[in-house]
């Protein structure tokens, strides 16, 4: 159940899982939207830190470029503290955790009230990634198909050149999914075995948004979402 910080205050804390592709982004923002809590992307907040170029940023960096998961006890020293600062906020974490050290570092910092898993067939994956194209400096993501940018092949917002990421590109795509299968397995086994585990399989976000909706309502007290749709806006 979603922990109590005093008398007035409700935390609700989730995490979304799910393959490069499976729309955790796209989701996390109807999530966000919706329910008003705080959208924590790991990807975000890596890029962020390579921007600004701090000490764990430049570190990151190295691994990203390489196509690689970034060390467990970076990702650990970059989040959790993060998450300490939002004592008063409910959260939705993406792309965190994503090994099982990851998940056991947050489990000693945090209870979770709630796990999505995003089960999506491996040719969607791989067809809707091979139409994604990304703009670099904002991370703002776009699909050919499902929301393409308004004038093709450059930004909505800054009018720049989007660009298709190496790891998109077909021959990189499959193995990368593979990996992602091995390493994921025993963090969604964890949340299995702690009953707090919701897995959504289908070939579209529209199709598994309402189910994804009425598990969150039925589980976020309104006056949790109230509150921080207040506090959001
Ligand atoms: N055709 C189609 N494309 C979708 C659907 N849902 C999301 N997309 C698109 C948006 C993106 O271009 C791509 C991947 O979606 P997201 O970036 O939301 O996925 P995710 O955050 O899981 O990927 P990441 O971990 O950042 O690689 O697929 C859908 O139902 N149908
Ligand atoms: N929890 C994490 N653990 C290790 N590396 C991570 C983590 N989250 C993000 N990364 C690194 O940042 C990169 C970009 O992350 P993200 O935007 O989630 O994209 P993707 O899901 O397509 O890999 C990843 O490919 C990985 O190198």
């Amino acid at each position: 159940m979603a922990q109590k910080l005093d008398d007035t205050k409700l935390l609700f804390r989730a995490v979304i899982m799910g393959p490069p592709g499976s729309g955790k982004g796209t989701i996390s923002e109807r999530i966000a939207r919706g329910f008003g809590l705080q959208h924590l992307s790991s990807g975000d907040f890596l890029r962020e830190n390579i921007a600004s170029n701090t000490e764990a940023g430049v570190l990151a960096k190295t691994y990203i470029e390489k196509g690689l998961l970034v060390p467990d006890h970076v990702m650990t020293r970059l989040l959790l503290p993060r998450l300490e600062e939002m004592t008063c906020h409910s959260w939705l974490l993406d792309g965190f955790p994503r090994t099982l050290a990851q998940a056991e570092a947050l489990n000693s910092s945090c209870e979770l009230d709630l796990v999505i898993s995003l089960n999506i067939p491996l040719e969607t994956l791989k067809e809707r990634l091979s139409h994604r194209w990304i703009h670099q400096a904002s991370g703002r993501v776009y699909n050919m198909c499902f929301n393409p940018p308004r004038v093709q092949g450059v930004d909505d917002i800054t009018g720049e050149p989007l660009i298709q990421q190496d790891d998109d590109k077909p021959e990189a795509l499959v193995a990368r999914l593979r990996h992602y299968k091995d390493v994921a397995k025993p963090v969604i086994d964890v949340y299995k075995a702690k009953g707090i585990l919701h897995t959504f399989s289908d070939t579209d976000t529209d199709r598994i948004w309402p189910y994804i909706s009425s598990l969150l309502s039925a589980k976020i007290p309104t006056d949790i979402a109230d509150a921080q749709r207040a506090s959001t806006h």
